[in-house]
């Protein structure tokens, strides 16, 4: 499939539109199983702020190329070399040392949030190797699918750290069994589909990597097709509601609403039942 036109320039990223108003976005260094670099989430961040503000683009599926991994995490062995973590920062004193790694914790978690701030819905398709950064990447999705073969884990333990670039705040706002989490978060331990299905953290799970993306694809046309100003409003209060009151969310809704309601969207959508037609909409 031709890469989009608009989004030839990133290195680690294809971009692809397999139909109209869908982009499909793929992590694209599988020699080294998707592994991140930072020039990755550097990029991560810009993409999604291109395709945020895209109005050819109205639902977003985020996946891992090639059979093996949608990601092993952080590249661990670009990690160990780089400047901040080798000689833990290189700053004169533990003052500075300590602010420059907290600014890059900040970026990297920027760059990942990305994906969260995206106003279009994104649908992340898991196979294969899912680990670390795969988790704190597809907790900024609105939905996951996964193909029956992920191997998730929060593997972070694993390599002498807490999880820090979402994962630890984002996953027990998704799977509402805090022992659950504190499980899998604590002791790095691996997790199958079947697992993930049934705390909550997927929502699909398919028979491969093919059969979840067509899942995934079917999905995101059935969305593309909706008022881009209902989809779009409906994902900014969901998120709103996960970290605000009932009260608030209600009066944030309400204020969204009152402008979000004089969309010509409304009248079309409303009358099309009735009037056994398709609605179309225009671009947001
Ligand atoms: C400030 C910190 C912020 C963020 C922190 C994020 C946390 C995480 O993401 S934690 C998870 C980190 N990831 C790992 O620890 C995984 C490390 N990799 C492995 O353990 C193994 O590669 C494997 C995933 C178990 C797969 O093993 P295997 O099936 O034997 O394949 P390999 O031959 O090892 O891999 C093929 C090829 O890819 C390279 N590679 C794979 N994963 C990584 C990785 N995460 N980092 C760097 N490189 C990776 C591997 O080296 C191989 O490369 P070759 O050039 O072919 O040797």
């Amino acid at each position: 499939m031709a890469q989009l036109a608009s989004y030839t320039d990133y290195k680690y990223y294809l971009v692809t539109s397999p139909t109209p108003l869908v982009a499909h976005v793929e992590i694209n260094r599988p020699a080294k199983l998707n592994a991140f670099l930072e020039a990755m989430w550097l990029e991560l961040r810009q993409l999604f702020q291109q395709l945020s503000a895209d109005p050819e683009v109205r639902v977003v599926i985020l996946s891992g190329a090639g059979d093996r991994a949608f990601t092993t995490g952080l590249d661990v062995q670009a990690a160990s070399q780089g400047p901040l973590l080798k000689d833990a920062a290189g700053g004169v004193d533990v003052a500075r040392k300590a602010t420059q790694l907290r600014r890059h914790i900040d970026e990297f978690q920027e760059c990942v949030s990305a994906v969260e701030r995206c106003e279009k819905p994104v649908i992340c398709v898991l196979h294969g190797i899912s680990i670390g950064l795969a988790i704190d990447l597809s907790c900024c999705a609105d939905i996951r699918i996964c193909a029956k073969d992920t191997r998730f884990a929060v593997k972070e333990v694993d390599i002498g750290m807490a999880a820090d670039i979402g994962t630890l705040a984002r996953l027990p706002k998704i799977v509402s069994s805090f022992s659950w989490v504190k499980d899998v978060c604590i002791t790095a331990r691996d997790f199958g589909a079947a697992e993930a299905l049934a705390v909550g953290f997927v929502s699909q799970v398919h028979d491969s990597k093919a059969a979840a993306l067509e899942a995934g694809l079917k999905l995101a046309e059935g969305i593309a097709s909706k008022s881009p100003v209902a989809v779009q409003g409906t994902k900014e209060l969901l998120n709103h509601s996960r970290d605000h009151t009932v009260a608030e969310n209600l009066r944030y809704t309400s204020v969204w609403n009152s402008a979000a309601l004089q969309a010509a969207d409304f009248q079309v959508a409303m009358l099309s039942g009735m009037k056994k037609t398709k609605p179309r909409f225009e671009k947001l």
